[in-house]
């Protein structure tokens, strides 16, 4: 049921396109000396780059847009190919002139200053949610909404649960493990060192994940521990206390560092990367396709093929044949079992709708 498969090397680039539409590899002037990059941040028209991700010239470098990709945005996570100084030497700049096909998109919502609903995060695999368990309180409405945002990206959805020292994580935990959401939970132990942190990495190992939450959450405190030195790295330090946090509100990504191998004897596990997105707190769900949502729920999915053309499958929706599987079922047990089910399922369906009117939808994007 859980959309969660394990990750190969593979995984990422080839992946369709889950939106099944939009390929951004468009033609363009042929760049034969062109070199091939992943887009680490941006920055007021800055972009960095890892050169040669994986490969044996890896190195970091600093681009801008070329002309001719006009006003398509590239953004973190997203493969590019660059031309012109790509040396990463001090002063230079290289072009990029390429955006490879995206096999999953982020978007954030769309606000009062901005109406569209902008890609903030592209070809990650896994959407991190963090929350705390108190302080703050947690929001269910505000975590659903990433769930449908993730689901709808052709992402997994993790929900990693903060500050259990302060509250009782297994009401959550039962509202979103049937839903198909892992959940790892941290604390803070009594020495102060943040406990529960290993399950988090194996969680994100190998993958490209991309972390949100509200400020205040600890989403800091687990970046810094999964990733240390990660914003020294990038070069983005706070010059006043000297702790790694970067100020700027665009995406961030950072590399992992590898995991030993279990046996210790063969080579460390792949490391993957965590894609940090300062000041996003919510997504744009305006142009979810009931579809997207459904998928992850094999059975539900399975059902809904006998309903009427054009089906909400919400609450209200005459003949929808997720009511009567429901009232089908053999044994009562089983009819609870699917009940609980398609109401967690008509929860998402719901939380896309009413988003404006929430006051949940205001974040900065820097473009
Ligand atoms: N009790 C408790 N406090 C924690 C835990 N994790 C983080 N904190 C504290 O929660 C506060 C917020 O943590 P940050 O990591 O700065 O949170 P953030 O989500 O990055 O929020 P901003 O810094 O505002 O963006 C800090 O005072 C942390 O020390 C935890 O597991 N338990
Ligand atoms: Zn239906």
């Amino acid at each position: 049921m859980s959309p969660r498969r394990p990750f190969d090397e593979s995984d990422v680039r080839l992946r369709p396109n889950p939106r099944g539409s939009r390929p951004r590899t468009k033609q363009r002037p042929d760049h034969a000396d062109a070199v091939s990059a992943l887009v680490t941040g941006v920055d007021r028209g800055r972009y960095t780059l890892l050169v040669d991700p994986d490969g044996p010239d890896e190195h970091r470098a600093v681009a801008m847009k070329a002309r001719e990709l006009g006003r398509d945005r590239v953004v973190p996570g997203d493969r590019v190919d660059v031309v012109g100084d790509a040396s990463g030497d001090p002063g230079s700049l290289a072009r990029i002139v390429r955006i490879d096909e995206r096999s999953t998109v982020l978007r954030r919502t769309a606000d009062d200053t901005d109406p569209v609903e902008r890609i903030i995060v592209a070809n990650a695999d896994q959407l991190v949610i963090v929350t705390a368990l108190a302080d703050p309180e947690p929001r269910t409405r505000m975590i659903d909404r990433c769930v449908v945002a993730g689901y709808d990206a052709g992402m997994d959805v993790l929900l990693c649960l903060t500050k259990a020292d302060l509250a009782d994580p297994a009401e959550l935990i039962a509202m979103y493990a049937p839903i198909g959401v892992s959940v790892v939970v941290t604390r803070r132990g009594p020495a102060g060192a943040v406990e529960g942190l290993d399950d988090v990495r194996r969680a994100v190992a190998g993958r490209v994940s991309v972390l949100v939450g509200h400020s205040g959450v600890g989403k800091s405190t687990l970046v810094n521990a999964l990733v240390p030195d990660a914003f020294r790295a990038v070069g983005v330090v706070n010059d006043v206390t000297g702790r790694g946090r970067h100020t700027s509100s665009s995406a961030i990504a950072l590399r992992l560092p590898a995991i030993p191998a279990p046996d210790r004897a063969t080579a460390p596990l792949a490391s993957g990367w965590v894609i940090d997105t300062p000041g996003v707190r919510s997504f744009g769900l305006a142009h979810v396709q009931v579809e997207h949502l459904l998928a992850p729920f094999a059975d539900l999915a399975a059902v809904a093929r006998e309903c009427p053309r054009g089906c909400t499958h919400a609450d209200d929706a005459p003949d929808c044949a997720l009511d009567d599987w429901v009232s089908d079922a053999p044994e009562a047990q089983t009819e609870a079992a699917r009940a609980a089910r398609l109401e967690s399922f008509r929860r998402l369906l719901a939380s896309r709708t009413g988003a404006l009117a929430s006051g949940e939808g205001t974040e900065r994007d820097s473009r």
